[in-house]
């Protein structure tokens, strides 16, 4: 009898981003599980960013696929592929910073919310009806993130902790299967650092999540991940368990090389 296994939810095959001479991402083949935290590593310059903005339509891949849930989504406007169930955070936060807390999560919601143009425009009651939900919502997201007291501040006043956690509040707002997060902890003390890792784990159980985590580090990887990916200097170097990773002599070789 073969074992079931969960179905797999993104699959890159060979997929490689060239600028000018430069391979950023190269052949670069893996796949995600439903429900799987995986951790994507490697040192500066590797190719982790790049291989994100494969993944979410910032740019096409000079070559190879990318499914999400079987279908191809490899050069689809960045729009099309929110919608298609994958959202993400910015290694350089990107927020509406003149916008209130509550609005930028709402916009979000906005993105993905059924409402008739023609309902919203002529201000019908449905239109308000959705206005309310969407408000409703959008505060339980903000009370998960600890952000809803902080509703009506304005986004450039939150601590930096607490916009990368906004961040990842509107990301999830988009009600993505695939949560692709570029070192959401960077910039926070170990404290905050622990908090966070805690929470994603959470949301990820709570909201039925898969993730794709890159993190500088380690510890934070090894301690949350169920498998990781490794990239160097665009190809993928290794792959396994925390344990298998921690002592990949190609691994070790990679990060001393940074050191070096
Ligand atoms: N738009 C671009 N145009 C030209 N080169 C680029 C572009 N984006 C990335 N690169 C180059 O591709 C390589 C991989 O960069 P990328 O940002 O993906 O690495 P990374 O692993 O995310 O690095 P870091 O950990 O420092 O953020 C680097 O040499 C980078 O300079």
């Amino acid at each position: 009898m073969t074992q079931s296994r969960a179905a797999v939810l993104l699959e890159v095959k060979e997929a490689s981003r060239a600028f000018g001479g430069l391979k950023a991402v190269s052949e670069v083949s893996l796949h995600i599980d439903q429900g799987e935290l995986i951790g994507l590593i490697g040192p500066n310059g590797a190719g982790k960013t790049t291989l994100f903005n494969l993944l979410t339509g910032v740019y096409p891949p000079s070559s190879g696929s990318i499914l999400l849930n079987n279908e191809s989504i490899g050069g689809m406007k960045p729009y099309r592929i929110n919608h298609k169930g994958a959202a993400r955070t910015f290694q350089n936060i990107r927020l509406f910073t003149a916008m209130t807390v509550l609005e930028n999560v709402k916009i979000a919601f906005h993105q993905h919310a059924r409402h008739s143009l023609f309902s919203s425009m002529l201000r019908l009651p449905k239109h308000f009806q959705g206005e309310e939900e969407i408000t409703r919502k959008a505060m339980d997201i903000l009370s998960i993130f600890n952000l809803a007291d902080q509703g009506d501040e304005i986004a450039s006043n939150l601590s930096y902790g607490n916009q990368r956690r906004l961040e990842i509040a509107r990301a999830l707002a988009a009600g993505p299967k695939l949560l692709l997060l570029d070192e959401p902890a960077a910039g926070m003390n170990p404290n905050e650092t622990r908090d966070l890792m805690n929470l994603i784990a959470w949301i990820r159980e709570e909201f039925d999540l898969t993730i794709l985590l890159i993190e500088h580090d380690m510890s934070l990887v090894m301690g949350v991940c169920n498998r990781i990916y490794v990239l160097d200097r665009g190809i993928l170097i290794a792959d396994g368990t925390p344990a298998e990773i921690r002592n990949n002599p190609k691994v070790i070789e990679a990060y001393l090389g940074q050191e070096a």
